[in-house]
């Protein structure tokens, strides 16, 4: 493949879900710590979530993918959460999951390290079964379109997250701007948006296959929240120090994001 724009047929056939998380979240000594990009999200999450000031009824998910670990903080402080994606087989793996049928991926590792981080590593069990609770719809998206769940219409969301997703969805700046519009309509007015955005990348590999990513820069990512009519309230970067050894994506940083929607 091409470094060219990888579209949704492409996303199709060749993104394995089960590729994607023995890539991105196995760890071979149970051992979290391995993946410093994961650990800094987490810990974000964490410190966002356990604050109490991002609370409310619904919290959607865009481009959930087959992970959960973006929920695992966020679950505790929604009545109800619904996850969202694009491609059916993520949708599937994430519902082997939340049934616990045979051959479940095993998040244990990295539901035990929010449990830490909330300060107790037992609870464990809790909470895999609030986040199973909690999510009550796994509906397919497209960020593309106007209103992504299209044809179904939601009660605007409390709070919205999105990682990793919009910089894959989109081939060029006006479609991730215009993205970023079509998923901030789906949150109230006062409501949050909470992202991850990988910068200056242009690939991932899943298994032996090639995903673009859109180059994106972080006053690119700003702009667009502005101009959704959302204002910026918290930033960090996290800078991939293995950009330079690790051929599995070429991000040069990963930037987490709070903002919340001051327009209509
Ligand atoms: C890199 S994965 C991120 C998955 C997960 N959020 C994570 O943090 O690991 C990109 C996700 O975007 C989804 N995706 C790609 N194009 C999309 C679109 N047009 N609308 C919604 N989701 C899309 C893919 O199916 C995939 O699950």
């Amino acid at each position: 493949m091409t470094s060219s724009f990888t579209d949704k047929n492409e996303y199709l056939k060749y993104f394995q879900a089960r590729d994607y998380l023995g890539t991105y979240y196995t760890f071979d000594s149970c051992d979290v710590s391995e993946n410093r990009l994961l650990t800094f999200t987490l810990e974000k999450l964490h410190q966002t979530f356990s604050s109490g000031n991002i609370t409310g009824d619904i919290l959607i998910d865009i481009g959930t993918g087959p992970t959960i670990y973006q929920l695992l903080s966020a679950c505790e402080c929604f009545r109800e959460v619904i996850a969202t994606d694009y491609m059916d087989r993520n949708r599937q793996e994430l519902e082997i999951w939340l049934k616990k049928e045979s051959g479940a991926f095993d998040w244990r590792p990295v539901v035990k390290f929010v449990c830490e981080l909330e300060g107790d590593s037992e609870k464990w069990r809790e909470k895999e079964e609030t986040l199973r609770r909690k999510v009550t719809q796994v509906l397919p998206c497209d960020v593309t379109k106007k209103n992504p769940l299209d044809p179904l219409v939601l009660p605007q969301a409390d709070c919205l997250l999105t990682f990793l997703c919009l910089e894959a969805a989109s081939k060029d700046l006006d479609t991730y701007g215009q993205a970023v519009k079509n998923i901030t309509s789906m949150v109230k007015p006062g409501g949050h948006l909470v992202l991850l955005v990988v910068l200056k990348e242009t690939y991932y590999m899943v298994g032996q296959h090639k995903f673009s990513c859109l180059y994106l820069e972080k006053q690119h990512v700003e702009k667009a929240i502005e101009e959704a009519g959302c204002s910026v309230e918290h930033l960090e970067l996290f800078p991939n120090l293995e950009k330079d050894t690790c051929a599995l994506a070429d991000y040069d940083a990963a930037l987490y994001l709070v903002a919340r929607k001051t327009d209509p």
